[in-house]
């Protein structure tokens, strides 16, 4: 490493306070800058000793990169004006409202060979890289089924654009989960999803059941709730929100011609040696190997610099990988609406999920 990346954080709300904590903690950051809009939130962050500006214009010229911690809808117009001032971006998730605002962020990135990068976190656990490198020991991918059922605080949508089209479990919570199953399991073709708003009666689902159909060949199901309380989801299977419970049980399972995997405990099922592996025959557990917690926030930042340094990254999410789960997860929206599978590429460009 050089000197110390100059990066600055946009939007000081939820995430972007995580951000700026990471930022604060890492040595190879240096937080340049926190942009935030409104005054009296300024001048909170001002009593907080940050560095804070109005507008991008008004960072220092030294800075070098941005993570954009917008509301969704704030994302192209944030990341676009970032790229504007030469700044590498790493914008939170999903990578814009619509396929045609992330494509024309990835084209901008290309033509002003600048870094983006969309912040899928998840893939910065070392558990994550693990369970990708174990996955072949399950034999030919048959099929995944997963399940993430977290009950939000009710004055979690108290905040508007959280209510709104563009936001919702699907946009917010499951494209997490589309870009990890596509950063285990490749591809997906096509998607069908049944909606439901039959608990929050907001305008937005706050439950879906999804099927998925992979490139492999492979399927997958997955049920995703923020009304129904449960242990199942990433969160509550690793710890790693500190501001939500914790209950260490797995919430993906995947099986394959020679096995089955848990995820996150990476507890594996294998026939024995020397007998065939077919429902005749017991499966052997395996225990994961167990892994050191660490901040995935900031592993994310920590590669980030890395790359904005000049180093290279195989793990974080590019901005083709963002639209990606951005395009799977409108696919769950859309085809909920019309009733409709949805073929990866038949996503309108300017479809936000209204
Ligand atoms: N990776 C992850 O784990 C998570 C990712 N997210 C993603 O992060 C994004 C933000 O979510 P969240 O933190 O919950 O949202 P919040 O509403 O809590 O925070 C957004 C912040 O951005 C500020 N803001 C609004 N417009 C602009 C602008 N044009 N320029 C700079 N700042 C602006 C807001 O200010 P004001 O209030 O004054 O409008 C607010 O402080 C979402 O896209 C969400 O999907 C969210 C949670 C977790
Ligand atoms: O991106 C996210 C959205 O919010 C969740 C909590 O509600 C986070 O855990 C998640 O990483």
């Amino acid at each position: 490493m050089t000197a110390a990346i100059p990066l600055c954080v946009i939007g000081a709300g939820q995430i972007g306070m995580r951000h700026i904590e990471v930022a604060q903690a890492l040595p190879s950051v240096d937080l340049t800058g926190v942009v935030e809009p409104d005054p009296s939130r300024r001048a909170t962050l001002v009593a907080q000793g940050l560095p804070v500006v109005a507008q991008i214009a008004d960072l220092p010229l030294h800075t070098k990169a941005a993570v954009i911690a917008t509301p969704t809808p704030q994302h192209f117009s944030a990341a676009r004006a970032a790229f504007e001032r030469g700044l590498a971006v790493l914008v939170e998730k999903p990578t814009g409202a619509t396929l045609n605002e992330a494509r024309m962020l990835i084209d901008q990135a290309k033509s002003l060979g600048l870094p983006l990068f969309t912040g899928h976190h998840r893939r910065c656990h070392p558990f994550s890289s693990a369970a990708r490198d174990i996955l072949p020991k399950i034999g030919q991918p048959i099929g995944v089924q997963g399940f993430w059922s977290l009950r939000k605080h009710d004055t979690y949508y108290d905040v508007p654009w959280r209510c709104a089209p563009g936001a919702g479990p699907l946009m917010t919570n499951l494209s997490h989960e589309i870009d990890l199953l596509r950063f285990l399991f490749g591809d997906i073709v096509e998607t069908s999803a049944f909606l439901s708003h039959a608990a929050r009666n907001l305008q937005i689902e706050d439950t879906a059941t999804l099927n998925l159909r992979f490139s492999s060949g492979s399927l997958g199901s997955f049920l995703i709730s923020d009304a129904g309380a449960s242990p199942w989801a990433f969160e509550a299977a690793c710890g790693e929100n500190p501001d939500l419970a914790v209950s260490g049980q797995d919430y993906i399972r995947a099986t394959g011609t020679q096995g089955a995997l848990a995820f996150p405990s990476l507890t594996l099922w294998q026939g024995s040696d020397g007998t065939a592996t077919d429902w005749k025959h017991p499966l052997v557990r395996v225990k994961g190997a167990e892994f050191a917690a660490i901040d995935p926030l900031q592993e994310q930042m920590r590669r980030f610099a890395a790359v904005v340094d000049g180093g290279e990254d195989n793990i974080l999410c590019s901005g083709d990988d963002g639209l990606a789960a951005l395009e799977i997860s409108l696919a769950a929206t859309l085809s909920g609406q019309t009733g409709m599978p949805v073929r990866t590429g038949s996503v309108p460009g300017d479809y936000t999920g209204a």
